[in-house]
Order: C-alpha cells, then sequence, then structure tokens
C-alpha cells in the first residue's frame, strides 16, 4: 500500500481537555479515526454508544480502545479476574464500534518471567476477543517487566499463533531502546495490527518518564521515522498511522491547534516517505525583509536607531503607515498599523521565494492557511500565513513587493535627503537570521511549522543557562543557509520577576566587518550595548586570541565566538522599545552558529541597561 491512502489517526491521550474537546479538535483538523484512551472514557459523561454517534456524527471511526494493562503471564486465580476485566472492556468496545484492543506488555509485580505462560494466556484472550469479533494487539512498553522490546513481543505473539492477536508497533518503545527497526521487514504485514508513531528529543533518562513527559510529533524530535515507518509498510501493513503522544506541554495546550500541529507533522512525515501532500518547498532565496509592529514612541525611536546604524528610509507604502528602511540588502519595515501588545515587536517576515504562489499553495496543504489580506488596487499580492507565536510569514518576490513603495531604490540620494538626513552605511547587506522568542508552549510546534510549511531543517537544540532562567534554542534554516530563524524559549513557562527585559527578539543584520562598524557607531554614539570586562577576560582565558584583536573587541563591545569551521563577530544594540534589539553578525569561514555562548552576557548587558533607564 501507498501512505497516500493510509488513515490517518490520533490517539486522544494526544490532545487537552475532556474526551468530547478531543474529538471534535481531532475532527476539524482531518482526522479520520481515533484510539480513544480508557481514562477519556470514564472521565466522560456520555456513555459509549453516545461517543460512538458522536464520533460517527463527526466522521470519526474508533480504530482502538487502550490501553488494556497488565494481562498475561499471570496465575490463574488472577487470570480469571483478567478475562473478566477483558470482557467488561469488550462490552464497552463493542458499544463504541471499536473492535481492536491494545494490550501492552505486563509491569505487574505479580506476572511471571515465562514467554510460554504469556503466548497462552494471550491465545486465551485472543479467543474471547475473536468470539465477539474483535482483536488483540499486543505491545511490548519498553518498560515492561519482561516484554520491553518488539521482538520480543514477536515471539510472543508467533508462539501464541491465534489470528485474532498480532502486534501494535509504537516508534517510541522500538527507538528509545535503540532496538534495530530493520527486523521489521521480517514480519507478516497481518500481523501487524496497529502503527503508534511518536518522535521524541534524544534524551538520556529513564525511558518511562521520557515517554510519559517528553514524547513529540512526528518531525519534531530526533528520532527517524521515515526508516521506522518504511520498514513497517514493506511488509504490506495497511493500517493507520496513528499518533500517540504522551507531552507535558500538548496535554494542557489548546486541542484545536494542537490537533493541526499534528496533522502537519503527519503530512510531512508522508512527504518524507515519498507520498507528497504538497509540492516540494520552492527554493528560498534569503529574507526579503523583517517588519516591526510599532506605536508612535517606538517607531521614533526606531527610526533613530536604525538611522544610526547606517539605514536609509527609502520609502512610504501606497496606502498603509508602513515606512521601508534600507541598508544594502538589509530590509526593515516599520509598521504603525497593526496593533501590538507591545510598543514594538517582530510583527512578519518575509521569505524571498523562487515561487511565491507555490509557496502559498504548500502552506495551506500543510495546515497554515493564507491570511486574509486588505490590498489596494496596484498591489503587490503577497501571501503570507501565521506562525504558531502569531508571527506572519510572508512568501515574496522582491521585485513586486517593492513597488508597493513607489519611492524605494528610485529617488535615491535626493529622496534621503528630503526623507532622511542619514548617516552613511556600515556596510550592512542583508539579513542573517531573525530571533524569535517562543512562548514556552509553541516552542516544538514552531519547529515543525517552518520545517513543513516553508523547509526550513531544524538544527540540534542547545540549551543553556542564562540570568532570567534555562533557555533552549534552535535554529531553522534552508539548506543554502539564506534564510535563519533562531527559536529561543525557556525551559519552563517563563518567570515574571524581572519583566524589564521580557521576551526579546532581534533581527540580526550581515555585516561586512563588525569591528569596523563598531568604531563608527563608537564615534556616532549609537546606542550599542556595552559588554562587561569580564567577558572579555574569560574570553581571553578560554580562547587565548591576539592580544590587539582581544582590545579592539573590548573597546568596542563586540563580542566574539568561534567553531571548527570559522569565527564570529557580533555586535548587539540596546534594547527599543518592550523587547526588541539588533545585531551586527560577521560570519568569517563557515561559523554555523549564532554565538550562544555569549547570550547570557547580552541578557544580563540588557537588563543593566533597562535598570539604568529607570534609575536615570
Ligand atoms: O505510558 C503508558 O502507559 C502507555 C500506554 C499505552 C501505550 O500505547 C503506550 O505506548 C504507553
Ligand atoms: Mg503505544
Amino acid at each position: 500500500m501507498s501512505t497516500a491512502d493510509a488513515r490517518r489517526v490520533i490517539a486522544t491521550v494526544c490532545l487537552s481537555g475532556t474526551l468530547e474537546d478531543k474529538l471534535a479538535a481531532a475532527a476539524a483538523a482531518g482526522f479520520d479515526g481515533v484510539e480513544i484512551f480508557e481514562n477519556d472514557l470514564i472521565t466522560s459523561a456520555a456513555s459509549p454508544a453516545e461517543i460512538r454517534r458522536r464520533c460517527a456524527d463527526l466522521g470519526l471511526t474508533v480504530d482502538l480502545y487502550q490501553p488494556f494493562r497488565d494481562f498475561e503471564a499471570v496465575p490463574p486465580d488472577v487470570l480469571r479476574a483478567n478475562l473478566r476485566r477483558a470482557e467488561r472492556k469488550f462490552d464497552v468496545m463493542e458499544q463504541l464500534g471499536a473492535d481492536l484492543v491494545l494490550v501492552c506488555s505486563t509491569v505487574s509485580p505479580g506476572a511471571v518471567d515465562d514467554d510460554e505462560l504469556a503466548a497462552e494466556q494471550l491465545r486465551l484472550l485472543a479467543e474471547r476477543a475473536a468470539a465477539r469479533g474483535m482483536r488483540v494487539a499486543y505491545e511490548a512498553l519498553a518498560w515492561g517487566r519482561f516484554v520491553n522490546t518488539y521482538d520480543h513481543s514477536w515471539r510472543i505473539v508467533r508462539r501464541a499463533d491465534h489470528p485474532a492477536l498480532g502486534l501494535c508497533l509504537d516508534s517510541f518503545h522500538v527507538l528509545s531502546r535503540g532496538s534495530d527497526p530493520a527486523l521489521i521487514c521480517t514480519i507478516p504485514g497481518e500481523k501487524l495490527f496497529f502503527l503508534q508513531l511518536a518522535d521524541a528529543p534524544r534524551l538520556d533518562m529513564d525511558v518511562l518518564q521520557w515517554s510519559r513527559h517528553h514524547r513529540l510529533f512526528p518531525g519534531q524530535g530526533s528520532f527517524d521515522l521515515p526508516t521506522f515507518v518504511g520498514n513497517v509498510l514493506s511488509t504490506g501493513y495497511a493500517g493507520p498511522l496513528s499518533l500517540e503522544v504522551f507531552n507535558d506541554v500538548f496535554r494542557q495546550a489548546d486541542p484545536v491547534p494542537a490537533a493541526v500541529d499534528a496533522m502537519r507533522s503527519l503530512r510531512l512525515l508522508e512527504e518524507q516517505l515519498g507520498m507528497p501532500v504538497a509540492a516540494p518547498a520552492p527554493e528560498l532565496g534569503g529574507c526579503a525583509f523583517a517588519e516591526l509592529a510599532v506605536d508612535e514612541i517606538a517607531s521614533s525611536r526606531l527610526a533613530d536607531a536604525l538611522t544610526a546604524l547606517g539605514f536609509s528610509l527609502t520609502g512610504k507604502h501606497r496606502s498603509k503607515p508602513v515606512q521601508l528602511w534600507e541598508q544594502g540588502g538589509a530590509r526593515v519595515l516599520l509598521n504603525a498599523s497593526s496593533s501590538t501588545s507591545d510598543s514594538a515587536a517582530i510583527g512578519a517576515l518575509a521569505a524571498e521565494s523562487a515561487d511565491p504562489g507555490r509557496s502559498a499553495e504548500r502552506a495551506d496543504a500543510m495546515g497554515a492557511p493564507i491570511l486574509p489580506r486588505s490590498r489596494g488596487p496596484e498591489e503587490a499580492n503577497l501571501a503570507s500565513v501565521a506562525a504558531p507565536d502569531g508571527t506572519e510569514v510572508f512568501f515574496c518576490d522582491t521585485e513586486s513587493w517593492l513597488s508597493d513603495f513607489p519611492d524605494a531604490g528610485s529617488v535615491g540620494s535626493n529622496f534621503r535627503q528630503n526623507w532622511n538626513p542619514a548617516s552613511p552605511a556600515i556596510g550592512l547587506t542583508g539579513i542573517d537570521h531573525v530571533a524569535l522568542t517562543q512562548p514556552f508552549d509553541h516552542f516544538d510546534e514552531a519547529t515543525l511549522f517552518y520545517r513543513s510549511v516553508l523547509g526550513l531543517e531544524p538544527e540540534p537544540v542547545v540549551e543553556y543557562a542564562a540570568p532570567f532562567g534555562m533557555v533552549r534554542s534552535r535554529a531553522v534554516l534552508d539548506p543554502s543557509g539564506t534564510v535563519r530563524i533562531a527559536l529561543t524559549g525557556t525551559l519552563v513557562r517563563r518567570g515574571e520577576w524581572a519583566p524589564a527585559v521580557r521576551d526579546p527578539q532581534h533581527i540580526a543584520f550581515t555585516c561586512e566587518d563588525v569591528l569596523a562598524a563598531a568604531r563608527t557607531l563608537r564615534e556616532r554614539g549609537a546606542p550599542v550595548l556595552r559588554i562587561p570586562d569580564n567577558y572579555y577576560d574569560d574570553l581571553d582565558a578560554r580562547l587565548e586570541l591576539d592580544p590587539r584583536l582581544l582590545a579592539e573587541l573590548r573597546a568596542n563591545s563586540v563580542l566574539y565566538d568561534r567553531d571548527e569551521n570559522g569565527e564570529y563577530l557580533h555586535l548587539f544594540t540596546e534594547l527599543f522599545g518592550s523587547r526588541i534589539f539588533f545585531e551586527l553578525v560577521q560570519r568569517i569561514g563557515g561559523y554555523a552558529g549564532y554565538g550562544v555562548p555569549n547570550a547570557p552576557v547580552r541578557m544580563a548587558a540588557h537588563r543593566r541597561q533597562r535598570l539604568a533607564a529607570i534609575d536615570g
């Protein structure tokens, strides 16, 4: 079979809310069916028959009832009670319209290590199920007491040898244990009754804790799900692709967008399996612009700051209160029309696309609908979608959108003299990256959004201790590195005690020579962030820089980092408005990072700047 006709299913345990909330969200996101998690049914006031009708009305099938625990390899009296318990659950399944039950491998202290006995008792269960037109899918939990690998569960199922007993494979249990997924190909497809999918970050921790708190939707973590699912499909497995993700954040997130996120993960996975649901992401050619949503006060401060950085005001939008500021290929829009709860925030960014129309179609197919937009006559038709944090992402072709700024470029120095008695440019050539602080609840969702919608590849997650908490950071970038977005967030919900520096965001400009630019900025009295001496003393201790370079860095508050491939010189401005600052970056050689070791120094410096402003 091909995944194109695979049914897409989600376990109710993935989503927050009551069973009714979960079913509505799953249906709205376009799922075909659900796994009903037992606790979700038990806490519902609706009878199983009512849930069945609700599902039917929503166009959902009930593909699995789960989990049935601690059944096998027990003494006779316990077996009797377990079979009785199973019959009661079959009654429930009958009403629910579910014909498949998931039995997970026992963790019971009362069970014994006896494969023969486990197989014999599972066979009895399968006979009971078959008598009622039902089937049993046996799943090895990674922390099962005796059975904790899929090959072991397969040996038991084979030994039981009953047509109503098969396997449930769960990618988490297989891949967390480091089992070789190649053996899956040797299992006959008709013995694979169900496939559960979850991704996860690579963590070195107890599998039970890892599974119950940190599972992710496919594409958000670091498991090789395409290979895993490819092996399963190679057996002839024709059942659903079902998501089963236990995650602390998703458990408390609004289930409607969470289900959309889940569906997007399946579409991306299908694409990775060679069954695309949309045309591939067109090639990107850089960040065409970043737009700051500003109020009046922030607007004039940002205009001053951009002027000091050598930007020129080169145009005003035909019909909206939007200014275009340019230097080299770096473009910033100040938009005073969009409402923002902050005095200034990154409202939008634009990716230069080889085919903006196709980018928009793909976004739509990946569950990111094109945002409605008011457009005057003759204005460029710019499509945009909303990222999980609300940032608007445009797909554009610069030639055409620049025409909305009739004066841009063409008027040249005359225009600039009139509108913007600018300081000369300082060698900025474009946007290196945009750093977006993600709300705690949207970090993993954001990774998947940029990956699936724009075709950006995620880099490994880095975590570091910073003055206001532990920070997680992950960059996503296109294959040629022209569009880079640095996603940053806190590991736990952000503390509120230091509101002076709430969730800063920034735009990093590519600079030909940061030290030269820094000297010019110093002469201009530009608002460059002061970096303390302790930082340079440590830099010297760690990296043994040429003393002349070190002195230059120190004198100009330029920060430094290096990796195996090159060096990174960068400087930060002070904060403008509630949360915006700029960075100037110079990548030397093949430096691939973002100066992460310097981020805590910058955060503390921003707080000092804020407190000094309040005191002063
Ligand atoms: O964590 C658990 O108990 C649990 C239950 C059912 C599953 O399918 C599973 O993978 C884990
Ligand atoms: Mg499972």
